[in-house]
């Protein structure tokens, strides 16, 4: 039986992620593009891949309890057969079982020995006839049975029942590992809505329109977007809605000086441009220059001219912006913890620990990026996590120690849907099981006038 290219490179990437601590993106981009696939067997080694990483923390359990020798003891190349294996006959329902053990049978011939392969097959038919009945920790103990069952580390677990308890917690969980939508926004310097869904669906690309904001479209079944006519042409930048909300949210208008202290790779910085009508300045920033060349090709591609980068520390406070920008925005660097739907390996990789020291840098951002604004300017305050320690927390440590800066009700600029809550207060928390976006918070702060 020839090897399956598409397995073959997903077992190749889940190799280089688990020995080389390879990021999950990294490793797949580094595979799809040595290999010349059939696109149908990208799409299927990146599933295959992705899946995979979602899945890890339960699919090791069901390794221990189905393999006689530990998963620690496995060699690599098996240990990650059995993972890729696993995650077919669990989470895929279009791969007869056959084909999920065959295939990693084969894989097993080719990297590992003749009773290598036996014993993952072994394996795999056990897990196979024991599927709908899986060996998962007793739901008593809360936190080790959402921890297999939703595969997320058992520390966040643990935090995230402290603060949103069981339920929440568990429909959170359960959206983490869900496929989100692909949404685009449309670039209406160039465009609109209704000509770009045209454009894409002349592309063979399926679009919709978006769950909140006019210039949103969700498309069905994206892939390889940057090979689309569409994209090359600038008609749309792919970025979250709850992303677009930020620069909604932000405000600007034609003439005035935005600041985007932490820009890069541009999502908002170009969307803050476009509600500009490209005219004033939008002054990007970033700490690293590699960073600073994507807001660049961004802005290119996508035909605005105002927006300026500039290598700046945030950490730092340039004296010389001073209340100058009518516009900032803080799209600060975060743990990430609302975007694990489309980056899985986030929730393997952050250990809460290690918040103390980004929660210090968002503070400090937050302080220095507050010295930019005008009075009556706007500053918005913004991530991509769940976390309040480094959401409201920070906000209402900065108002308490900065008199002249209060929260900016904002209900006004929202989509009918997200009105109610806490926007006339001035910020917003949005969860992947309540809102259908990535996790964000977003708060708005006015720099008082005398
Ligand atoms: C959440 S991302 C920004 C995403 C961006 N606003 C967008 O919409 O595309 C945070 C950014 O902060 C940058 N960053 C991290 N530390 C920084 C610092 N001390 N000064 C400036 N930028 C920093 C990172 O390089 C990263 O690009």
């Amino acid at each position: 039986m020839a090897i399956d290219t598409a397995r073959e490179t997903a077992l190749k990437i889940l190799y280089d992620i688990s020995e080389n601590s390879a990021y999950s993106n990294i490793s797949v981009n580094k595979y799809l593009e040595a290999g010349e696939m059939r696109e149908i067997d990208r799409a299927f080694a990146t599933e295959l891949a992705y899946g995979t990483v979602k899945w890890l923390i339960e699919i090791d359990y069901i390794i221990d309890k189905f393999s006689s020798v530990r998963l620690k003891k496995l060699s690599p190349w098996i240990r990650n057969i059995l993972r890729l294996g696993i995650y077919q006959l669990l989470h895929t329902d279009r791969i007869p079982v056959s084909a999920a053990c065959n295939t990693s049978v084969e894989l097993a011939k080719r990297y590992g020995h003749q009773a290598s392969s036996r014993f993952v097959n072994g394996v795999l038919r056990n897990v196979a006839r024991s599927s709908d009945n899986m060996p998962y920790p007793e739901k008593k103990d809360m936190i080790r049975y959402l921890s297999i069952v939703y595969s997320h580390p058992e520390e966040l677990v643990s935090r995230w029942l402290q603060l949103f308890g069981a339920g929440f917690t568990e429909s959170l969980l359960k959206s983490n590992n869900e496929v989100p939508g692909f949404s685009v926004r449309v670039n209406t310097l160039k465009t609109n809505r209704r000509a770009l869904m045209e454009a894409l669906k002349a592309e063979g690309c399926e679009a919709r329109e978006g769950n909140y904001l006019e210039d949103a479209v969700i498309l069905e079944n994206p892939s390889s977007i940057a090979r689309l006519e569409a994209f090359r042409n600038g008609y749309f930048t792919v970025q979250d809605e709850s992303s677009m909300l930020s620069s909604v949210v932000l405000g600007p208008a034609e003439g005035q000086l935005a600041v985007d202290v932490c820009s890069a790779p541009g999502g908002k910085a170009t969307h803050l441009a476009q509600l500009m009508n490209d005219k004033g300045t939008v002054l990007a920033r970033d700490i690293h220059p590699h960073k600073l060349k994507l807001v660049e090709s961004n802005a290119a591609r996508l035909g605005i001219h105002t927006i300026e980068t500039e290598l700046f520390d945030a950490a730092k406070c340039d004296e010389n912006l001073a209340g100058r920008a009518d516009r900032v925005l803080v799209d600060a660097p975060c743990t990430g913890l609302g975007i694990i739907r489309k980056k899985p390996d986030i929730k393997y990789s952050r250990n809460l620990a290690g918040q103390k020291e980004i929660i210090e840098l968002q503070r400090q951002v937050l302080k220095n990026a507050s010295n930019y604004v005008k009075p009556g300017g706007y500053l918005v305050y913004s991530t991509c996590t769940i976390q309040p320690e480094e959401n409201l927390d920070n906000v209402m440590a900065f108002l308490s120690e900065n008199k002249d800066f209060k929260l900016a009700g904002f209900e006004d600029l929202l989509p009918e849907k997200l009105k109610a809550g806490t926007a006339k207060e001035g910020y917003i928390q949005l969860y992947p099981n309540v809102n259908q976006t990535d996790g964000f918070f977003i708060s708005k702060i006015m720099k008082i006038s005398d």
